[in-house]
């Protein structure tokens, strides 16, 4: 994947960098028997940001958002809200609200009902509960549908409607699991789009931050601010998106976050040497010499070097080079993926955009890619 195109950072003030985070998790744990499902957990969420909590199943990320929502408690550690202490307040009373699936509206209410309903319990009526209600229904775009019962209404109008009926009480923080996860392909990408106009409107008006649970990195890349990634009931990394796809910290993140190449070696003469007699050479300091070492390299950041076939005298131990044979073409639609062979049975996954035609199967090629595109893994 490319750098993600159209990404503007909001400004550090909307994204409220400075000054305390509007929710802070500091060693949160919570075992279910012998599982430990978050093991000293702790997190920063900044008011107006789009959080991303991105994981593999049973990662823990559903069980955070009940525990930050008040729908369970932790065996140890603490929710902070601006400070204050969440514990023993019940989901009703935090400034917290999660939006659920479109299947848990009501069937026998109208559009407006549905998002009025927990207005109502709270004692809110009359005109200051229609003016609640019209203006939830205008920030997601269904004035004109409010009389409306969810059968009447596509997939996408009912996902806005839980949306409504999740932000009428205009909370600090909304909490959202896998909210496109029940939309097809299309209208998964253009309730993205709408998702994150929408939490900007609400981050401005109200400094109102979102945490989204996904297991699909292009949607946490795409939509969210910053991203955790979760394993074992861990952050392992907490990032922008860019630097988390550039910078992976660790062979679990780098291999989650687009199928990075995953290359282990020693370090010797300044360089990185890997079985096949590939040699990396890094960006910045030297390694110290003798130290083992895995580097993950992007498949988009290896390009087709444009010499004859045959690797000249002593080629073969130029550093940020290779030789090898094409395997496989995977034809992607915005380009390709090409799987090439090296020496000793090793491979590397190489991404060609859509202007350069792929190599056919059994070529020899040569491929080179520049120091950056080295990146050393702690783990
Ligand atoms: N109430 C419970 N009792 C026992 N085990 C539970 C309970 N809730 C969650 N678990 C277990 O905790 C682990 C983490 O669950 P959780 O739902 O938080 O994961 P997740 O990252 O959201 O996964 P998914 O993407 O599959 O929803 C799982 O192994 C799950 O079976």
């Amino acid at each position: 994947m490319d750098a993600i195109p159209g990404r503007h950072p909001a400004p550090a003030a909307a994204l409220g960098t400075e000054g305390p985070p509007l929710l802070r998790a500091e060693a949160l744990t919570r075992r279910f028997g012998a599982a430990t499902v978050l093991d000293g957990l702790d997190l920063e969420i900044r008011h107006g940001e789009f959080f991303a909590l991105l994981g593999g199943s049973g990662s823990g990320k559903s069980t955070l958002l009940r525990l930050i929502a008040g729908f369970d408690a932790p065996d140890s550690g603490r929710l902070l809200l601006e400070g204050r202490d969440l514990a023993g307040l019940p989901p009703q009373h935090r400034p917290v609200n999660m939006m659920f699936q479109a299947y848990a509206l009501f069937p026998h209410l109208s559009v407006f009902d549905n998002v009025a309903y927990g207005l109502r319990r709270e004692g809110v009526r009359g005109a200051a509960l229609a003016r609640r209600v019209d203006e939830a229904l205008a920030l997601v775009g269904l004035e004109g549908l409010a009389r409306r019962r969810p059968h009447a209404l596509s997939g996408g109008q009912r996902q806005r409607v839980a949306l409504a009926r999740s932000l009428v009480k205009r909370p600090r923080l909304l909490l959202l699991d896998e909210p496109l996860g029940a939309l097809d392909a299309g209208l998964r990408e253009r309730t993205g789009f709408e998702l994150r106009a929408l939490q900007r409107r609400l981050a401005e008006a109200q400094g109102t931050a979102f945490v989204m649970v996904t297991h699909d990195q292009e949607e946490a890349l795409s939509l969210a601010d910053r991203v955790g990634v979760m394993q074992g009931g861990r952050l392992v990394q907490v990032d922008t998106p860019e630097a988390l796809y550039e910078r992976p910290a660790t062979r679990f993140v780098a291999g989650f976050l687009g199928g990075a190449n995953l290359l282990e070696g020693h370090v010797a003469g300044g360089l990185l040497r890997c079985a096949g007699g590939l040699a990396l050479r890094l960006a910045g300091a030297p390694p110290p010499e003798g130290a083992p070492l895995t580097v993950a390299l992007r498949p988009e950041r290896i390009r087709l070097a444009a010499e004859a076939a045959a690797p000249a005298p002593g080629m073969a131990t130029e550093p940020n080079a290779a030789a090898g044979t094409v395997r496989e073409v995977a034809y992607r639609g915005a380009g390709s993926t090409v799987l090439v062979g090296l020496p000793g049975g090793a491979s590397l996954r190489v991404a060609l955009g859509p202007a350069e035609p792929p190599p056919p199967r059994g070529a020899a090629i040569r491929l080179r890619w520049p120091d950056s595109a080295n990146v050393p893994l702690a783990d």
